[in-house]
């Protein structure tokens, strides 16, 4: 039975990992969650699966919370009961599933306790990717991709030569804007980029992916995971989501992983590996399908990914600042505090401001994380 603590158990891939892990209770035991401000659906959580050890985002919260919680279960909050959950419920699997670089510290914590990791919090290695990858190898656990396209490469790469590898495809729908001009984006409403054509996710995600900062993110996330170098790791764009990514090998050949648009698929799997247990999603039906789309990418309609992939080659602490910025960027448009295309400009801005620095330590990628968001909010 594999003690599992699940971080950003309220949110979208929070929910559905629960969701996952409910439905096979022989093989799960809930340790710990944590979440930062939804304490309504922790308390039904913590009654559904009991975990010992839980945290919330404020003292205030955890106050709230502690009168509440059955009798044993311990409350923390803030950065120290993220770490708690993390470390100090006895998880020997941790599904990473905050949202931003602030799931660095706790990922960390994890894997210092020798937990495996269910990676869906693409930000930490973003943030800090030679440094999570680097302790992640030191300490001998497995690092599980969550995230859809790198859950697919994983699959795809599954008893294959590495060396044989050519290049990575990554799958983009287009986002929430895919079939408007730039133009046609001025005056985008925040409800306009939440309805993602594919994906029902947390907000942030959603306005990442109609910005392409999402797929931005990832081609970083994969440079990581996989370690091929940038030129190596391309995007095409195809509107269905159902090829969540592909990898090319030296002969030619395209291995591919199918699917209908169900995060539960990855979820389960990361838990699972190398098993392949029978899963809630729909099955794929490709001849109602019909056609599969594929189109080139355009880095003129969505700069931000170009900018992620200068971010990437720069290295260092070009991809914190990179996704601080974002981070920044993208709150405050969904507060209505900045147009959409603002998001994009304070992200080359703030790159622009910045000398990167080569193999940072973890206190410089925490001062420049800082220093970005600094920036992000001043313009
Ligand atoms: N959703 C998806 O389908 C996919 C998501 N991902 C990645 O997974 C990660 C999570 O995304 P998603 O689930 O959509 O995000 P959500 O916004 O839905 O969930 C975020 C979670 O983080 C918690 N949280 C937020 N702030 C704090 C805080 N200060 N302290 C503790 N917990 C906090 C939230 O708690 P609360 O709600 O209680 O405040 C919630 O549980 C992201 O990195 C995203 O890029 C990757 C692939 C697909
Ligand atoms: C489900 C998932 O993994 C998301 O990251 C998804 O990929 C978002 O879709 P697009 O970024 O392709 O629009
Ligand atoms: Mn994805």
């Amino acid at each position: 039975m594999k003690k599992v603590a699940v971080l950003g158990s309220t949110g979208s891939i929070g929910t559905q990992t629960l969701d996952v892990i409910s439905r096979d209770p022989e093989a799960y035991e809930v340790v710990g969650l944590a979440a930062g401000s939804n304490v309504d659906r922790l308390l039904q959580q913590i009654h559904d699966f009991r975990p010992k050890r839980v945290s919330v985002g404020t003292k205030q919260l955890a106050d709230q919370l502690q009168s509440q919680v059955p009798a044993g279960v311990r409350v923390g909050y803030g950065e120290e009961g993220l770490v708690q959950v993390a470390a100090g419920s006895g998880a020997d699997y941790v599904v990473c599933a905050l949202i931003g670089s602030m799931g660095l510290t706790s990922t960390l914590a994890a894997i210092e306790a020798g937990a495996d990791i269910g990676l869906a919090n693409k930000e930490t290695l973003v943030s800090a990717g030679h440094i999570v990858m680097q302790r992640a190898k030191d300490k001998g656990i497995s690092l599980l991709p969550v995230d859809s396209e790198h859950s697919a490469i994983f699959q795809c790469l599954n008893g294959e030569d590495r060396k044989s590898v050519k290049r990575l495809v990554l799958t983009a729908s287009g986002g929430s804007f895919r079939d408007r001009s730039r133009n046609e984006l001025r005056d985008v409403t925040v409800e306009d980029a939440l309805k993602h054509p594919n994906w029902s996710m947390g907000a942030k995600i959603t306005i990442d992916s109609a910005t392409m900062v999402n797929k931005g993110l990832e081609v970083i996330e994969a440079h990581w995971l996989f370690g091929l170098p940038y030129d190596r790791i391309d995007v095409v764009i195809h509107p269905e989501s159902i090829v969540h990514s592909m990898v090319e090998f030296a002969d030619t050949s395209v291995m591919a992983q199918l699917g209908n648009p169900d995060m539960r698929v990855p979820i389960q799997y990361a838990l699972t590996y190398p098993e392949r247990r029978v899963s809630p999603a729909s099955p794929l039906d490709l001849l109602s399908r019909g056609t599969l789309n594929f189109r080139a990418m355009d880095f003129d309609r969505y700069p931000a990914l170009r900018l992620a992939y200068e971010a990437g080659r720069s290295g260092g602490t070009a991809t914190t600042v990179y996704n601080a910025a974002n981070e920044v960027a993208v709150a405050r448009f969904l507060r209505g505090d900045i147009p959409f295309l603002a998001i994009e400009q304070i992200i080359e801005k703030v790159l622009n401001r910045h000398t990167a620095s080569a193999f940072p330590d973890l206190g410089l990628i925490h001062e420049t994380d800082q220093w970005a968001r600094r920036e992000a909010a001043s313009l």
